[in-house]
């Protein structure tokens, strides 16, 4: 057993600043451009280290920038896990994906019936949602299978990578279908409507009312209907590329789904498998790894087993935790710091905050913190809670616009807001350790494929800032190691509440 340091063990906090990444001061860094008179306190005077949260160190390939779903997976699962990317990635290069039993069934029966396929998903190299790299795969089958007519209905991105880009990867997907002998853009439409999160159908039907029957805009070249868009590459409109002709589903085709993240596409997913069953047409789905979908769809690769994480580990120790989020996180705190489970575990309460109207990030960046932070407050005064989990998630949101204006207001707010749940712990008696999850706000700006410096709302591969604030009279400071990783959280955590890490866990406690 390993030698511990002897903490005072008690009720805390674990507080996820989502987005909450560390790079040295400069003009493009919004959190060191913002007064975080908090933050910049704790991190003087509490012990804190540096977490990896990105590549190897988290399951991704190396150099990928970190995202929340890894992110809370691993804080929650106390281990690296191997990230769908990964998976799909492995999977390329072992052969399998090709020469996939269940694609080469479905695209036998496609080719034998002359029926289409459809690949749809997000064309950049984010590495978040997907890769446009992967299509390579998926187009060889088609033409392997002598599937004649394979449409390919492109997602804009414009969020994971710099604005204005999406020619750039269009043309990289042409080029692709190019050297697969197999494949047209036959739509194009923004993520901001296909992969809408919040709950806003409205924009989802959009685009399968695109793919599924043709209906958009008509343009005679990516170009142009990439420029339809006042709102950058997020939200090209949803547009037919004429020169493809009738590319609509028809009973009998087959489709694709070729991100590898579930949460923004499932909605369209559902949609979409709605819609061609509403109106008769029998299709075969089949999506690159596992979605979260109302109806299941087999996936190409399966996912890797996140259990026995800190949901078990707090339940078998009997150890009360809530959870608290506002809507775009919500499900981080939950079902991914569970393992990807959404059993609701007795000793479990969820806690989703929501606020009022459509969210503008820029025009109120302070999000709904205040309903979070009181949220948190309270649940860190009941003497029956073990632990309080709670996502800020201003930092990475408003990040996501990259405006730096806004993101220096949203730091500013995140600072305000841990201030007042300090000061609870402090009066509950409680420890707290606060972390991110992936850099975001510390570098907004980023080198676009032509050269040129582009504002950036994505992620990064920086290591995330991890803070210990001891409980009041919980003893002496421990100094913690120099570096640690995002699955040291999970035994550490444990450790602060008097438990030993999990039998799976292999990150270490940093006490
Ligand atoms: O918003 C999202 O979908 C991604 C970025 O594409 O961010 P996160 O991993 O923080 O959810
Ligand atoms: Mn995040
Ligand atoms: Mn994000």
């Amino acid at each position: 057993m390993s030698a511990r340091a002897p903490v005072a063990a008690g009720p805390g906090v674990l507080l996820v600043l989502d987005g909450w990444g560390h790079a040295p001061p400069a003009e493009d860094n919004a959190l060191s451009s913002a007064r975080t008179p908090v933050l910049d306190e704790l991190l003087a005077t509490c012990p804190s280290t540096l977490a990896d949260a990105s590549g190897e160190a988290v399951g991704l390939l190396p150099g990928t920038v970190g995202n929340s779903e890894i992110g809370h997976m691993v804080i929650g699962a106390g281990r690296p896990l191997p990230y769908d990317s990964l998976l799909v990635q492995r999977a390329i290069d072992a052969g399998t994906l090709r020469t996939d039993s269940r694609l080469g069934a479905t695209l036998g029966r496609t080719a034998a019936s002359s029926g289409a396929l459809h690949l749809i998903g997000l064309c950049s190299d984010g590495q978040i949602h997907a890769h446009v790299e992967h299509l390579s795969e998926l187009l060889a089958a088609a033409a392997a299978h002598r599937v004649d007519r394979v449409f390919l209905h492109a997602i804009t991105d414009g969020r994971d990578v710099a604005d204005g880009t999406s020619e750039t990867y269009l043309a990289r997907v042409a080029e692709l279908a190019g050297q697969a002998g197999a494949g047209r853009i036959a739509t194009v439409v923004g993520r901001g409507y296909a992969m809408d999160k919040a709950g806003d159908l409205e924009l989802t039907e959009q685009a399968v009312a695109l793919v599924a029957d043709g209906r958009g805009t008509r343009a005679g070249s990516v170009r142009e209907a990439v420029s339809a868009s006042a709102r950058g590459d997020e939200w090209v409109p949803p547009t037919v590329l004429a020169p493809a002709g009738d590319a609509t589903v028809r009973d009998g085709d087959a489709v694709v789904w070729f991100n590898f993240r579930s949460d923004r596409i499932q909605q369209f997913a559902d949609l979409l498998a709605d819609r061609l069953t509403a109106t008769g047409r029998r299709v075969d789905m089949l999506s690159l790894a596992q979605y979260d979908t109302r109806t299941a769809i087999p996936a190409l690769v399966p996912r890797a087993d996140a259990s026995g994480g800190l949901a078990d580990e707090l339940a078998a120790a009997g150890l009360r935790s809530v959870r608290i989020a506002e809507a775009e996180k919500f499900e981080h705190v939950t079902y991914y710091v569970n393992g990807r489970d959404d059993t609701v575990r007795a000793v479990e309460e969820h806690v989703r905050v929501t606020g009022d109207g459509k969210p503008d990030y820029v025009a109120r960046p302070g999000m709904n913190l205040d309903r979070v932070t009181r949220a948190v407050t309270d649940a860190v005064a009941r003497a029956d809670v073990d632990l309080v989990v709670a996502n800020l998630a201003n930092i990475d949101v408003v990040g996501h616009t990259g405006n730096l204006a806004a993101t220096v207001t949203a730091c500013e707010a995140t600072d305000t807001a841990v201030r007042d749940i300090l000061d609870a712990a402090r009066a509950a008696g409680r420890w707290v350790l606060a972390v991110g999850d992936h850099g975001n706000a510390e570098k907004m700006t980023k080198r676009a494929p032509d050269g040129g410096t582009r504002p950036y709302g994505g992620h990064t591969t920086n290591p995330v800032p991890l803070v210990i604030v001891p409980a009041p009279g919980g003893g002496s400071a421990p100094v913690l190691p120099e570096r640690a990783t995002l699955a040291d959280v999970a035994p550490t955590v444990l450790h602060l509440l008097g438990h030993e890490p999990g039998s799976v866990m292999t990150g270490r406690s940093l006490l």
